[in-house]
């Protein structure tokens, strides 16, 4: 992989490669974009292949959260990490202190959090050596587990596509296929339970499918059979690249949203459930309520203010479709521009986000 030139496309900064021999540390820190602010995005820790899928999927991950932020009407750039290595298998406290000691080098250009393969036990080992770390235990003055966040900004974010299809945003009678029922999804079918949606799951992990059937009454599928369930909405919950040739003609759903990062495998799957009249919920948009939370705690976090944030992204859905209908172009194409937007407006004036010496972070 040639990583100047991958760089130089999307115009990344900053590439941070971390290595500690002690600990078996080794982590990439990617930071794409700090024209609205400090890079703010999570850690994944996950057993990568190869060193350059690592670097690719931090680079890439990075680009999201900076459309996620600017999206969201958060001033804040778009970083991410990622740390090579089993979550099962492969932690221990040192590496965590070693990743924190390298945040704390970038000064406040990338602030970090929870992501797939990464927990609040892990931010409190990384709270120990830096302030630049969100979503740590509730007694440092933090927000805590972002994921139940996320899923209620998904619920709302789902009545809101519901309303785009339906003309209604009740979801009461409306069948939802869940794919993936982990911390976001599972969180998420109590919402849509209570208000009288009927559900059908999945997941490659038994238990977790047995655990909402039990709990909600949830039909359950195989992982294969999703796609072709008969529903209204599909929420996607899992893995990245789920709509794709070989899913887009099972479809039944007039709905797609859900939490997964990267649901469309190319900007062309956008535009063929556009075709097909399909509304689709952009994931950076209606998954950001976890970044939202997090982000709060800059000010010192308020849970009240943070929740009331949450609720925008119902609007902010509501006006990604009304580009999409005004001007008939895919709904993804529609949050790029208005993220871009919000970006190139401070771009002239501002440069990359380099810490004043001042920061709220500091809880210490
Ligand atoms: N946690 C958050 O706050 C947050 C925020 C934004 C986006 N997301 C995204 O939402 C998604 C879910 O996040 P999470 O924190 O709930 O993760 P999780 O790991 O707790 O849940 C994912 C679930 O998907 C299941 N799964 C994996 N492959 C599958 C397959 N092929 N078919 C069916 N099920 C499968 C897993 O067994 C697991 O139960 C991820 O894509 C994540 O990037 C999460
Ligand atoms: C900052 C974190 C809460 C980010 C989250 N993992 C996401 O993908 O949005």
């Amino acid at each position: 992989m040639e990583i100047f030139p991958y760089m130089e496309e999307s115009d990344y900064e900053q590439l941070v490669f971390c290595q500690d021999k002690n600990s078996g540390l080794k982590a990439v820190i990617a930071i794409h974009d700090t024209t609205l602010g400090p890079a703010l995005g999570g850690t994944r820790m996950w057993t990568y292949d190869t060193e350059a899928e690592a670097i690719e999927d931090a680079l890439r991950l990075a680009r999201g959260m900076t459309y996620k932020n600017a999206a969201a009407g958060l001033n804040l750039g778009g970083g991410k990490a990622v740390i090579m290595g089993d979550p099962k298998k492969d932690k221990n406290p040192e590496m965590f202190r070693a990743f924190g000691r390298y945040i704390q080098s970038l000064n406040g250009r990338y602030i970090t959090a929870e992501d797939v393969g990464t927990t609040v036990e892990d931010m409190d080992l990384i709270y120990m050596e830096t302030d630049f770390v969100t979503g740590t235990s509730p007694e440092h003055g933090s927000s805590g587990n972002p994921s139940p966040v996320t899923a209620y900004g998904v619920y709302k974010g789902i009545k809101a596509a519901a309303n785009e299809a339906y003309g209604t945003d009740s979801l009461e009678g409306k069948t939802v296929a869940v794919q993936g029922v982990g911390n976001v999804a599972y969180q998420l079918c109590e919402h849509l339970h209570e208000e009288g949606a009927d559900l059908i799951v999945t997941d490659i992990n038994k238990e977790a499918v047995k655990r909402a059937v039990h709990a909600f009454g949830a039909k359950a599928v195989d992982p294969d059979d999703i796609y072709s369930a008969d529903c209204d909405i599909y929420a996607p919950c899992a893995l990245g690249a789920t709509i794709n040739d070989e899913t887009i003609p099972q479809l039944k759903a007039k709905v797609i949203a859900g939490s997964a990062n990267n649901q469309l495998k190319s900007e062309k799957h956008g535009e063929m459930i556009h075709d097909m009249g399909i509304v689709f919920a952009p994931d950076y948009v209606i998954n950001s309520g976890g970044v939202i939370n997090v982000s709060d705690e800059l000010n010192g976090y308020n849970q009240d203010r943070a929740m009331k944030k949450v609720e925008t992204i119902y609007d902010n859905l509501s006006k990604v479709f009304a580009i999409s209908r005004r001007d008939d172009i895919p709904s993804n194409i529609a949050a790029d521009r208005m993220a871009e937007e919000r970006i190139q407006s401070l771009k002239a004036s501002r440069g990359q986000f380099l810490m004043n010496g001042h920061h709220t972070l500091s809880r210490r």
